[in-house]
């Protein structure tokens, strides 16, 4: 696997581990965001709640606690046959309904079981008592209830069937003494406090009241609503714990709220733990309002309110630049590295090839530049050497090629080189039209010389008369070791007139020139006129015929051979 593709592989593992591991971190982080954001939404929605229930009521309870206090409405409640106290205690309570911000109220008296009450519209002027109550009647059951349970106030959420309403009942004992003498309160209409304080219309929060002893009092979800719940027996209520899914969350629900309701001295505190709700993780938020005995829960699904869907764009953002940031890496480390590379490679492999031309290489800074100036030194030495080599070669083969063709005895052109020479010749004639002459030298009873005086003085007397044919021939002519003691001489240009001269100057030359190795000796000449055409062939069979016809004559002595 080459290096770029291991780059690629390395490069694609990083965005895959760098992005799983971003994904990973973004989530925990903005879960932990949302969390921590959320038990703050649940802090602040649970106290806005509480003040926005309390707001209304507060000042609904304290007239309702006035109008229990009425001294009016005490002395007739004592006295509830006096007709004279009944219509001052009517002014009294229509008084009161003209305050109460709901405009009607409700009396209800220990004693005759008398029922007084009027509405906003003023419905019930001049009968204003309405009905009496009945203890073994069920409807009725909570105005005993409140009597037996004895709290001076009492919130009751309850559909009056006589009156066809369901209404928040705020419910004031009238005391005298020890003595309860009647109940008195107002009844806000239920849907309205409903719209109002608990339907938020607010996706992911729903906020609920439930009273001590857990029982829904407020829901947007009217079904939840425990109506009546001061009268109903306990197991047939509506209670907080339904909301939940897991027993281990009620029971720790049910901690809260009794920790709660018993340390309620400073500041309302407000207590947040996440619960399962409706196969949901919920965020529940819990305070009691001491002011009305109440619970304030807010459930807060954070997965509608702050998906961590939200933050995918920050995600998103994050794994695209952490790619872009990879792929730059990669185009750098491409640019920088994997193609200046690839370069010197290919600069190696044609050097490899024997190619060593210069070849382009790659431009870079560092490690890489200085590995490509090494490289570009390496290959300029080797050319160097290369050259200096096959310089040598050529040097030397030309040294081989004209020892090949030297008489290493005579130091002239031996048989294969005069050979080269005449059929050059022989070409150039042909092409030219021109002659050439060749004359056959043979020594003169060189036998002799060797067997009187040694090998060694033939050997001196045939370098002497190379030396002789050297020195007598023109500058152009080329003289040649044919064998033994035969020579020839390469006349070019030549006519007849040449050849005769030449022919016989150098018989002359010899015979006057052999003293030098101190024995005079003589050659025979056989001469030819080469005609434009002719082979190599009979041209140097005419030069033969011509030594051996002056041989035959009596040697020392030059024979041409005719045309
Ligand atoms: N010293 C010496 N002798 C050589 C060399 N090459 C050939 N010879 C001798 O040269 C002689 C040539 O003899 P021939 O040409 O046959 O006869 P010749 O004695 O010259 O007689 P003619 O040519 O008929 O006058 C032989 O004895 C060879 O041994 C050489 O390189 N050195």
């Amino acid at each position: 696997m080459n290096l770029r593709t291991r780059f690629l592989l390395l490069i694609s593992a990083l965005i895959l581990v760098g992005s799983v591991v971003a994904w990973a971190v973004f989530h925990h982080v903005a879960r932990q965001i949302v969390m921590q954001w959320g038990q703050r939404v649940a802090e602040i929605q649970v106290r806005y709640d509480r003040a926005r229930l309390l707001q209304p009521l507060e000042r609904e309870i304290a007239l309702a606690r006035q109008m229990a206090d009425s001294l009016v409405l005490k002395r007739w409640a004592r006295s509830p046959e006096d007709p004279a106290l009944e219509a001052e205690a009517v002014r009294e309570m229509e008084n009161f309904r003209r305050n109460f911000s709901s405009g009607n109220y409700f009396v209800a008296l220990r004693a005759s079981g008398a029922y007084y009450h009027n509405n906003a519209e003023d419905e019930f002027a001049g009968r204003q008592l309405r009905y009496h109550l009945v203890p073994a009647k069920p409807a009725d059951a909570w105005f005993y209830k409140l009597i037996e349970v004895g709290r001076d106030f009492h919130l009751n959420v309850n559909p009056d069937a006589e009156l066809g309403v369901t209404k928040l009942w705020i419910d004031v004992l009238i005391r005298d003494g020890d003595q309860t003498l009647g109940v008195v309160g107002t009844g806000i209409e239920l849907s309205r406090f409903v719209d109002e304080i608990v339907d938020l219309h607010q996706a992911g929060v729903n906020t609920l009241f439930a009273d001590l002893s857990g029982a829904i009092q407020l829901h947007r979800d009217a079904k939840l609503i425990d109506f009546a719940s001061l009268v109903k027996p306990e197991g047939q209520k509506s209670l907080v714990d339904q909301l939940l899914d897991r027993e281990a969350d009620r029971i720790e629900l049910r901690e809260t709220m009794k920790h709660l309701a018993t340390s309620g001295d400073g500041a309302p505190r407000v207590l947040d733990r996440f619960v399962e709700s409706g196969g949901r993780r919920i965020l529940l938020g819990i305070a009691f309002v001491p002011e009305i005995g109440w619970y304030e829960i807010t459930l807060l699904d954070l997965d509608v309110l702050m998906p961590v869907a939200a933050f995918t764009p920050v995600a998103v953002g994050f794994v695209l630049t952490l790619l872009v940031a990879l792929i730059l890496v990669h185009l750098l480390l491409r640019r920088l590295i994997l193609d200046p590379l690839g370069r010197l490679e290919q600069a190696m492999l044609r050097v490899r090839d024997g190619d060593l031309s210069p070849a382009p290489l790659p431009q870079a800074r560092g490690e890489i530049g200085r590995l490509t100036q090494h490289f570009g030194a390496m290959a300029g030495a080797i050319r160097a050497h290369t050259a200096e080599l096959e310089a040598k070669v050529r040097e030397r083969t030309d040294a081989l090629h004209r020892l090949a063709r030297i008489d290493p005895l005579t130091e002239l052109t031996n048989r294969r080189g005069m050979t080269e020479m005449l059929e050059a010749e022989i070409t150039r004639a042909g092409r030219q039209g021109s002659r050439f002459g060749l004359l056959w030298l043979d020594v003169d009873h060189f036998k002799e010389i060797n067997d009187r005086r040694g090998h060694g003085a033939g050997d001196e007397a045939l370098t002497t008369l190379a030396r002789v044919l050297e020195g007598c021939l023109r500058p152009y002519d080329r003289a040649a070791r044919w064998g033994g003691d035969e020579f020839l001489v390469l006349l070019s240009p030549c006519d007849g007139a040449t050849l005769e001269a030449i022919a016989h100057r150098v018989r002359a030359d010899i015979e006057h020139g052999s003293a030098a190795c101190g024995e005079t000796f003589t050659v025979t000449v056989g001469a030819c006129l080469a005609e434009p055409g002719e082979t190599l062939g009979t041209v140097l069979q005419r030069a033969d015929e011509a030594l051996y016809r002056a041989k035959e004559a009596g040697r020392n002595r030059v024979v041409i051979a005719p045309r």
